[in-house]
């Protein structure tokens, strides 16, 4: 459970109460070069708190150089807080160096010692352990990691992925207070990560590690992480559950980044069905209708999920099955078929908007008159229809 400070800023969505055996991080700021008198040098991070409760993985969010590693560094006492506090098990870290802090870390590139095995890697924070206990901590986190039996091979002759498994052993063996992983998965391919990323979260949960994760990329914190917290231009947007986050992003920013596609305004979409949009929209008619990545499907028009009476240049939204019956034309761009499903790419002018936004709708596969139609051509005319399901309500 992660918690935010609610003493000296405004209330963060996914807010609540402090738990002082964890890791606590308040107001802390981190900038680089400058002068006191004349250059402000750059602020990395300006004035972040959250808190990491024992056991718990956070995950920190955010596009390229919105100053997520700046405020890892700064957790693990690489970079210099300017302003703010940094504490853990209730102690203040301030002045306490990297090596004292008890802190695991984990970079991009495992970094393995190339002239050490991977028994030898895996062993190097517990030199200090009896021989018979650090073969046996070496081999039950193999076991963990998904690499038992490879105590004696040479680092240089592993893949990239089972090189990262045996940096992730190497980081937890000391049984590290909180571990620290700088985008652990990035150097990889896609697959390879979508798989890593499953077996990172099964392994910090299974050694009930504490544990701050920094990805850039959504479907990896959402997998790794109990916790992600959003952050953009040094400041944190939202920390919430990574299905409180989806389900009702804290602004049109947070929403945008994680996929989210279009947004039209509620006012625009008729209050016929109010029932029929997801819960909030009728609460707040202010606010904009987020369309995620499976919030449109397409609709070939005259088909059976044409709807008769529709109003021309979309509009209508009468209750039909799981979709708010709020039907557009578009212009189709491309198609993909993807996992099973083709994604649509086309043009749609959206209400609330003069000009088209291009967004992708997704053939609906147990739709007769859309599955198997993988051949759309560019320039083809479609109708796409809302989903509610794919669909948040984000404030105006
Ligand atoms: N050593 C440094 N000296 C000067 N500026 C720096 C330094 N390190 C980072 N910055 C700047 O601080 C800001 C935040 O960088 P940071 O690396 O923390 O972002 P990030 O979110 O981790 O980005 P990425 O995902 O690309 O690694 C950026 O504007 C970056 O250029």
């Amino acid at each position: 459970m992660v918690h935010t400070d609610l003493t000296t800023r405004a209330p963060l969505p996914g807010a609540g109460t402090s738990d002082p055996s964890g890791l606590e991080v308040r107001d802390v700021v981190v900038r680089y070069g400058g002068d006191a008198r004349r250059d402000p040098g750059t602020t990395a991070v300006a004035g972040v708190s959250f808190d990491v409760a024992p056991g718990d993985v956070l995950a920190l969010l955010g596009p390229s150089g919105c100053g997520k590693s700046s405020l890892l560094r700064a957790v693990a006492g690489l970079e210099p807080v300017v302003a703010g506090s940094v504490r853990f098990a209730g102690s203040d870290l301030g002045g306490i160096p990297v090596h004292r802090r008890g802190f695991g870390l984990m970079f991009q590139e495992g970094q393995l010692f190339p002239h050490r095995d991977v028994a030898g890697n895996v062993a190097y924070g517990i030199s200090g352990l009896p021989r018979g206990d650090r073969d046996e901590r070496v081999r039950e986190l193999l076991d963990v990691v998904g690499l038992a039996g490879y105590e004696r091979r040479a680092t240089t002759t592993l893949s990239g992925g089972e090189r990262q498994r045996v940096a992730l052993a190497r980081s937890l063996a000391p049984r590290p207070r909180l571990l620290l992983l700088d985008e652990p998965l990035s150097a990889l391919d896609r697959g390879l990560r979508e798989r890593l990323a499953l077996d990172l979260g099964g392994v910090l949960r299974a050694t009930g590690t504490t544990a701050v994760f920094v990805t850039h990329d959504h479907d990896e914190a959402f997998t790794v992480a109990d916790t992600v917290a959003v952050m953009d231009a040094g400041e944190l947007l939202q920390v919430a559950h990574p299905e409180d986050l989806w389900r009702a992003p804290a602004s049109r920013r947070v929403a945008e980044f994680l996929g989210y596609q279009a947004f039209v305004p509620l006012r625009e979409l008729s209050t016929a069905h109010p029932s029929r949009l997801p819960s909030g929209a009728e609460r707040s008619r202010d606010g904009s209708l987020a369309v995620g990545p499976r919030g449109l499907r397409v609709v070939v028009p005259g088909s059976a999920d044409g709807v008769p009476g529709r109003v021309p240049g979309g509009g209508a939204d009468a209750a039909h099955g799981g979709a708010v019956r709020a039907v557009w034309p578009g212009v189709v761009v491309g198609s993909v078929f993807r996992r099973g499903t083709t994604e649509v790419t086309l043009d749609v002018v959206l209400p609330g908007s003069a000009a088209p936004a291009r967004v992708v709708a997704v053939a609906d596969a147990s739709d007769p008159a859309t599955s198997g139609t993988r051949d759309w051509a560019a320039g083809d005319q479609l109708e796409v229809a809302l989903d509610r399901s794919g669909c948040a309500v984000v404030p105006a």
